[in-house]
């Protein structure tokens, strides 16, 4: 897994590096753009012997700076460079000015402005414009040329722009592309079809063929829009490890107010070992050379998924299938008399008990062999359910939240939060995270106009702490967060992108095997993260076509291509 970083977070790595005495931020500069040639040459081999134009777009800052190096380095190889500056050369800072100046001893830079910058064309466009420093949307001739670029005149550049750390305007904490304050800022908040008005941004969608950044990825190439407007995005190492964040108290650590609770991004071989949990670890799976043949299905957990009533009864049953596959030892459908005929006809491997409102439910929950309850998909909305809420979490057992149990709760999110306890899970989408947690909804559904924008990694983040429990927030960048702050993001862009699994019922298997994977005694942020992790691998293994019964019968294949033994 990869550590995934704030802008604040990088700054502080590279201040402490810097403050080290053990490299300086020209020679970081350099490695930053060396790097870039690197990825130019990785994505297009055949430029290699082959030299091209190229228009290099320099903003006020470093970005800038990297730019200017860039430039040197391409016509070093014979490139044709074309050099554009935003801004006043005399700002500069420092690096960027000292780069600034070994460029224009040979060559010229000229101000950009969308008619200079059109008059010519290029093989490839370097956007050097503002990476981790963007405090404010683009504006001016900046704004003018990154929306030409991304088609405003109906010329497309996205195959050939070069984005340095960001393609300029995305916030990289947010992966959201600032916007100029609405016009109607100060007036009344939403237009007449209910939409809050929205200012101008200079791009919409994909704006870059490669965004090249440094050290780590930041949370905003995968989170929001960033997936759609930085193409691809890779990662060059410009030596800044022993300073990174989090890695312990080396000397020149950044100060511990700049730490944030670790965040990683899931969807790579994970790697670390942990003995004390053989089969998968917190920080992802782990091969174990040897299946343990000592336990048996009782070792393995008992699950119980409550079914909604007689009509509603899939849901429940594709959660109770995905937690048997994922290796819950038992599972046990829970459903009311109406419904047990309609169930019954469909389960075999998977136990029925008639289940008819709260009291028989604490009935059942008094075998404590159930170690984990999964309600909420299907589950319906009639007022008693909310005592089935309550009954579970009132038996303290590890439980996992989704769909209607949440919905229950709109308006009344504090009856919830009271009884919910640290061995839960909530696994809301986007409209039912707004109904427990409007107010973050709100601020995350707002017009960004300045960075670092509030981001769907700090409202589930908050949700967490409010709700003392861990939430995952669902979408193609889900977002996991547990109450401490610890954070993951489970990404289904770039090499992951399964779009196949925005299908029916498929949020009703993640949450069975987030309880397949609590009966099998993972805390909830393990299952909650390894969950999320198998369920776009099972769409990825599938392919299109895919639909939610699918994804618990992929389980197999999937376990057996990671070497997880059960
Ligand atoms: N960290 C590292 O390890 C390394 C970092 N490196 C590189 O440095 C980059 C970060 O550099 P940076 O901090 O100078 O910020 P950058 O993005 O160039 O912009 C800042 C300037 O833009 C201005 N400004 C902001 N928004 C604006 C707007 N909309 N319109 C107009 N102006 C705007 C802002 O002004 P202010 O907000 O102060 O008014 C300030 O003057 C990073 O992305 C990477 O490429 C590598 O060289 C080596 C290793
Ligand atoms: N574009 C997408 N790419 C990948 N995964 C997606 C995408 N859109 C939604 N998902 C995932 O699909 C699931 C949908 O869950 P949910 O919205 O609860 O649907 P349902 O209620 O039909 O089960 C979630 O796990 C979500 O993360
Ligand atoms: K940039």
């Amino acid at each position: 897994m990869t550590e995934l970083l704030t802008a604040a977070q990088m700054r502080a790595i590279e201040q402490a590096a810097i403050a080290s005495g053990e490299v300086t931020g020209l020679e970081l500069m350099e490695r930053a753009g060396q790097g870039v040639v690197e990825a130019i040459f990785e994505e297009w081999p055949e430029y290699e012997s082959a030299p091209q134009s190229v228009a290099v777009l320099c903003g006020p800052g470093n970005n800038g700076g990297d730019g200017f190096v860039v430039a040197r380095l391409l016509a070093g190889k014979g490139w044709t460079v074309k050099v554009f500056l935003y801004g006043d050369p005399d700002k500069l800072p420092a690096d960027a000015r000292t780069n600034y100046e070994i460029w224009l001893a040979d060559n010229q830079v000229e101000e950009l402005t969308e008619r200079a910058f059109r008059k010519e064309p290029y093989s490839l466009h370097i956007d050097a414009l503002f990476g981790t420093g963007l405090s404010r949307p683009l504006e001016g001739e900046a704004f003018n040329v990154a929306s030409h670029m991304s088609g405003r005149n109906g010329d497309d550049y996205s195959d050939s722009v070069v984005a340095i750390d960001a393609p300029s305007g995305l916030c990289l904490d947010s992966g959201t592309v600032l916007e100029e304050a609405p016009p109607s800022l100060g007036h009344p908040i939403f237009d007449q079809q209910g939409q809050e008005p929205r200012g101008r941004k200079p791009f919409q969608d994909r704006f870059a063929a490669l965004t090249v950044t440094f050290d780590s990825p930041k949370f905003g190439h995968f989170v929001n829009e960033g997936p759609s407007v930085c193409g691809q995005v890779v990662v060059k190492d410009i030596g800044l490890e022993q300073w990174r964040v989090l890695k312990g108290t080396k000397p020149g650590t950044p100060p511990r107010s700049l730490r944030l609770p670790h965040s990683v991004l899931l969807g790579e071989r994970p790697l670390v070992k942990d003995r004390r949990k053989p089969w998968i670890s917190r920080f992802g799976f782990v091969r174990c050379k040897k299946a343990s043949t000592k336990g048996h299905k009782y070792t393995h957990g008992h699950a119980l998924v409550l079914s909604g009533g007689h009509g509603k009864t899939g849901a429940a049953r594709l959660a109770a299938r995905g937690a048997l596959r994922i290796g819950a030892g038992l599972v046990t459908v829970g459903a009311p008399r109406a419904a047990m005929m309609e169930n019954a006809c469909q389960l075999t491997a998977i136990m029925l008990r008639q289940m008819d409102g709260a009291d028989e439910l604490r009935t059942l929950l008094q075998d404590s062999r159930f170690n984990v309850v999964c309600l909420g998909p299907g589950l319906g909305l009639a007022a008693d359910r909310e005592g089935l809420v309550l009954e579970v979490l009132q038996a303290n057992r590890a439980t996992v939240l989704d769909a209607d149990a949440l919905t229950q709760f709109e308006d009344r999110a504090e009856a919830l939060f009271e009884v919910l306890h640290e061995n839960c899970v909530l696994t809301p989408h986007g409209g039912e995270f707004a109904r427990l947690f409007p107010d973050l909804a709100e601020k995350l559904n707002a017009p960004a106009t300045t960075g670092p924008a509030y981001s769907k990694v700090d409202a589930t983040r908050e949700a967490a702490k409010r709700a003392g429990c861990v939430v995952l927030f669902k979408g193609p960048d889900t977002v996991i967060a547990a109450p401490n702050g610890l954070c993951s993001v489970n990404s289904a862009h770039y090499d992951r992108s399964a779009p196949w699994l925005a299908t029916a019922g498929s949020g009703d298997v993640l949450a069975g095997f987030i309880t397949g994977l609590m009966a099998r005694g993972l805390d909830p942020m393990q299952a909650a993260e390894t969950a999320a992790y198998l369920h776009v691998e099972c769409a990825l293994d599938f392919g299109p076509g895919l639909i939610a019964e699918d994804l618990p019968e992929q389980i197999p294949a999937v376990l057996r291509r990671l070497d997880v033994l059960r």
